[in-house]
């Protein structure tokens, strides 16, 4: 066997000795110089952001210069990204250097943050907690960008209350493909703010984004309520949801066909008779997803404490579930009290690493993606994908949609609730095959849902266009004078574009 072969074959044979002894403390090393490199140099001054927008200028320019024909993304490569697929237009189109990711400001009294794009959901949140601050919608995964969200989308558990993470932001900043600096917001610039969402970089660069920030509590004070029968799941959903008062935060894990747990938390300081604080984010505890599973054996409603930087990461470590697959003894208690710490694997390392047998054999046997439906469709939409897929644990996680002029916004005229089902894992069916991405899709365009385009898409520019209202987003693409500048979001996200 040649010895580029062995190692391929060690490389998916024994990913996960490759992982535990070589990718993790790898990641270690890398957080301990993020955390050095931090301290040393990024001090940031507004006067820094300044000189950050004068390069990113210089590059447009030059780019316009040299080679005006070819259309520009972001540098940020693949690898680097929270997405499965790698960008394969990153390698044909002009790229630009946008890597920004300073905390500008924060300002108590308006109540916003501005960063820059780059910034992750890891060093942003912990910033803000310990100043008394968070934001309405802080995603579950260290390695999201504010940037990504913004022009991607996000949400959380969160998000039944405060709709989409764009929702909570208030003014963005934008390198147009002429150069110019735009600021907008819902009163200046307010169809380029409104259009900016779920467009994929592709009307200007983003170089800041301010952001509403909310009190900071301790705790997240979580009820935990196993249900049988998806159409009850339904149902006190549709209830629980609705009681903003109580419910800061909604989540459903769906295990089987006919079992869930649902999960309503609140924002707390909690008062001095707490006794038991579970501190999820210690690394020997369990996984999330299996500490909530444990409430189906015993079949008993529960509640405990959570400290809130816990509760915002609790999918993190165990990536949902898939460090499962990589690390199959990962939640063993020997390998959490052993070697827990390393944890999380980072993203972009896996990514980096993985191999083209691995690649393929993702594309093959595996099933990565989220459609948002209407919430009265879950019962419908969960039989489906057991049809299709059979792939458990369910994630469910409800969001406001509200209606808009914007690339995704709700159908009516009112306020919507549609939750967000997040289906990752090997498909249990006899006979699998990834194609049949394309038939979920139509069923869920049919039901007036959406994709999250992380994943990339099978639909074709039309049914694309039906899913996404298309009329603002081309009128400012006009106006911004994109055409022969940044390509259209379908360019970016159709399967041919990810790889
Ligand atoms: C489809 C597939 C995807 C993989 N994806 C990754 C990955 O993303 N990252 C990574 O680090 N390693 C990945 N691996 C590598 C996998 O984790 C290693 O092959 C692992 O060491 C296999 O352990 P095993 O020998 O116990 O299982 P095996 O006996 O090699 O596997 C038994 C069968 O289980 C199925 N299987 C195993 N792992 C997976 C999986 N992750 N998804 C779907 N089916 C699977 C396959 O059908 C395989 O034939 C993947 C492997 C497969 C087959
Ligand atoms: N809970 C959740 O909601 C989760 C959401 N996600 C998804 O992950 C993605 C975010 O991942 P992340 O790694 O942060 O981002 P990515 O690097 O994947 O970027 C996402 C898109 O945003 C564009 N973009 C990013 N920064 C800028 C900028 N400064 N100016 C212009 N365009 C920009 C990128 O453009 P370009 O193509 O030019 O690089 C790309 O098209 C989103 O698509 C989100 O939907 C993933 C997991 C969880
Ligand atoms: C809307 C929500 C909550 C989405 C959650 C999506 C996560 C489950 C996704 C985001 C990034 C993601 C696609 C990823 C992977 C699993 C699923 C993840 C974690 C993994 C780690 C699977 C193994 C792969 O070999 C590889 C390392 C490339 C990817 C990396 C990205």
């Amino acid at each position: 066997m040649r010895s580029e072969s062995l190692l391929e074959y060690l490389l998916v044979n024994y990913r996960w000795m490759f992982v535990v002894f070589f990718l993790l403390p790898c990641t270690v090393l890398g957080k301990i110089w993020s955390v050095f490199e931090k301290s040393l140099w990024s001090r940031h001054t507004g006067l820094e952001h300044e000189k950050n927008l004068s390069r990113i200028q210089r590059q447009i320019r030059h780019r316009n210069e040299q080679a005006p024909d070819q259309v520009m993304c972001t540098a940020r490569p693949s690898w680097r990204s929270m997405t499965i697929a790698d960008m394969a237009y990153k390698k044909y189109m002009y790229n630009i250097d946008v890597h920004l990711d300073g905390i500008v400001s924060i300002n108590a009294k308006t109540q916003t943050v501005r960063v820059e794009p780059g910034i992750t959901m890891g060093r942003l949140i912990p910033i803000l907690i310990e100043s008394g601050w968070t934001v309405p919608v802080a995603l579950d995964m260290e390695d999201l960008t504010i940037g990504g969200l913004v022009m991607g989308i996000g949400l959380e558990s969160s998000s039944h209350k405060f709709g989409l993470f764009h929702e909570t932001c208030t003014r963005y900043e934008l390198i147009t493909a002429n150069g110019d600096l735009i600021i907008c917001s819902k009163s200046v610039n307010a169809d380029i703010f409104e259009s900016i969402p779920y467009s994929y970089g592709t009307l200007g660069f983003l170089t800041a984004v301010d952001i509403q920030i909310i009190p900071a509590k301790k705790y997240v004070k979580l009820k935990y309520r196993p249900i049988r029968t998806l159409e009850k799941m339904e149902s006190r959903l549709i209830v629980e949801t609705s009681d903003l008062e109580h419910n800061d935060f909604v989540e459903l894990l769906i295990y089987n066909k006919e079992e869930g747990v649902l999960m309503t938390g609140k924002m707390t300081d909690g008062n001095k008779d707490i006794k038991y604080v579970n501190r999820i984010g210690r690394f020997y505890k369990p996984w999330f997803f299996k500490h909530v599973e444990s409430f189906l054996l015993t079949w008993k409603i529960g509640e405990e404490y959570i400290p809130l930087k816990d509760y915002y990461f609790r999918h993190n470590k165990s990536l949902f579930w898939e460090i499962q697959d990589i690390i199959p003894f990962g939640n063993h208690p020997v390998f959490r009290y052993l070697l827990g710490w390393l944890m999380p694997a980072k993203v972009a390392l896996l990514k980096l690493t993985q191999t083209d047998t691995i690649k393929q054999l993702y594309a093959k046997h595996h099933f990565i993606d989220d459609f948002i439906l209407p919430i009265s469709s879950l019962k419908k939409s969960v039989q489906q994908f057991h049809t299709i897929l059979n792939i458990y644990p369910i994630w469910v996680c409800p969001t406001i949609l509200r209606p808009g002029k914007g690339l995704m916004h709700s159908p009516a005229t009112v306020n919507n609730m549609y939750i967000d089902i997040g289906l990752y894992g090997e498909p249990k069916v006899s006979k699998y095959n990834p194609t049949i991405l394309r038939d979920l899709e139509i069923f869920v365009l049919k039901l007036k849902g959406f994709k999250m385009m992380y994943a990339g898409t099978y639909l074709n520019i039309d049914e694309f266009k039906t899913m996404f209202d298309h009329r603002l987003y081309d009128r400012i693409r006009q106006n911004l004078r994109c055409k022969s500048n940044f390509p259209e979001v379908y360019d970016k996200v159709n399967r041919k574009a990810r790889i």
